[in-house]
């Protein structure tokens, strides 16, 4: 495919996304219909669709249309590029411009259209994060970096990077985290390598690394991952301390890759259904990590932040403190209540923890810690708390 055609596929896609297709599920289909194009070209497209998302509203102001050939114009304006060379009509390229988009004039951008924030989102910024906001929604607009786990259950970092380096994939140590490894180059191969088939690396942020280390686990301990998903967080303290490993989650298909995962990990982890849970001994530690608004990540899943609504956040801290009460319930004696998120929200991190404190008799907050949306990982808070 030449550039222009890239920028035409990523038009079409980014109106399909536009008119509510979900991003990946329109990336895969149209990749399944596009035999033309090769592992570069998708790569190409994908790249421009999830950069048009994350600058969605000021590409829409500078390319004079929320549309996805306006929104793509904005985003080679953007860049500098000749807007000429691509939109010539020649082949597959784009249509030449009219002369309204050739004329767009630009007014300065207002506060949310320069920070890719929708406007009822900008206050809550601000209050949650004071003098970062700005940064941080700026953060959100660039590309998220590629880090992977070191599981150090299996052995040294050093030996993992070696074992990468066989297979092309070149890291380095990011102290975020003592397992954390950024991907500088060969990201492409990670699935296949032999380092991740063996269970050496997983894909994870490294915030939510830095999170798990936070976290104190005596040999032997009960641990139990209440909201586990796939897994991330119980095979990160798993590869860090020995204990005995429990994994629930309210959608248990959520957790069909886990045994699979914590096999490859040199793991072994007791998946719970929410029925087996009543009949279960008490747990030292549970951990919460809550489904959230993910707004620490919206640089990975760009098109969250513009379907995201005050409505979904009401809904989302409903959820959220229901699952810390429930989750409290299954606490030993002198255990501890972990609650963790990947948003930037106060609403869904302290504010949450403030109002479970003070309508839950004999819990107190021991430790809370927030990281930014950084190079090296996405926006991450976690709260500890302790029966007293
Ligand atoms: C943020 S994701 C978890 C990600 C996972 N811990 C990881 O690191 O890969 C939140 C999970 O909570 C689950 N969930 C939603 N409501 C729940 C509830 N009431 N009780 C327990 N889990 C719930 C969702 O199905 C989802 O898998």
């Amino acid at each position: 495919m030449t550039p222009a055609a890239r920028v035409q596929a990523s038009i079409d896609l980014l109106d399909d996304i536009l008119a509510g297709s979900a991003v990946e599920k329109a990336l895969t289909g149209w990749a399944r219909r596009s035999r033309f194009a090769g592992s570069k070209d998708r790569a190409a497209v994908r790249d421009h669709v999830f950069q048009a998302l994350r600058c969605r509203r000021s590409y829409a102001c500078l390319g004079g249309s929320e549309t996805g050939r306006g929104i793509m114009i904005g985003a080679l304006r953007a860049a500098g590029t000749d807007l000429g060379s691509v939109f010539t009509g020649e082949g597959y390229a784009p249509a030449p411009l009219t002369p309204d988009e050739t004329g767009t004039v630009q007014a300065p951008l207002n506060g949310g259209q320069s920070l890719d924030l929708p406007d009822w989102l900008l206050p809550l910024f601000n209050v949650s994060l004071g003098g970062n906001a700005e940064q941080t929604a700026l953060a959100l607009r660039e590309r998220a970096p590629v880090m992977l786990r070191a599981n150090l259950r299996k052995t040294a970092v050093d030996q993992v990077l070696s074992k990468l380096a066989e297979d092309g994939i070149v890291a380095e140590p990011d102290p975020i985290a003592k397992t954390a490894l950024r991907v500088v180059e060969g990201e492409r191969r990670i699935a296949s390598s032999s380092a991740y088939l063996d269970g050496f690396v997983e894909l994870q942020d490294g915030s939510s690394q830095a999170a798990v280390e936070t976290l104190t686990i005596p040999a032997g301990a009960r641990i139990l991952d209440y909201c586990a998903g796939g897994g991330g967080k119980v095979l990160a303290m798993a590869g860090l301390h020995e204990a005995r490993w429990f994994a629930h989650d309210a959608l248990p298909q959520r957790m069909k890759d886990l045994p699979e995962r914590a096999t490859r990990a040199g793991v072994s982890v007791t998946l719970l259904e929410t029925a087996d849970l009543e009949a279960q001994d008490s747990f030292d530690l549970v951990l919460c990590d809550v489904p959230c608004s993910g707004s620490g990540t919206w640089r990975r899943s760009p098109d969250a932040k513009w379907r995201f609504t005050p409505d979904r956040l009401k809904e989302l801290q409903n959820l959220q403190s229901d699952i810390l009460h429930k989750a409290a319930g299954l606490v030993a004696s002198g255990g501890v209540l972990a609650y963790s998120t990947c948003s930037v929200l106060i609403e869904e991190n302290e504010g949450q923890i403030a109002d479970f404190a003070g309508q839950t008799p004999g819990w107190a907050v021991r430790y809370q810690k927030r990281w930014p949306v950084s190079e090296a990982g996405d926006g991450f808070f976690v709260a500890l708390l302790s029966r007293v």
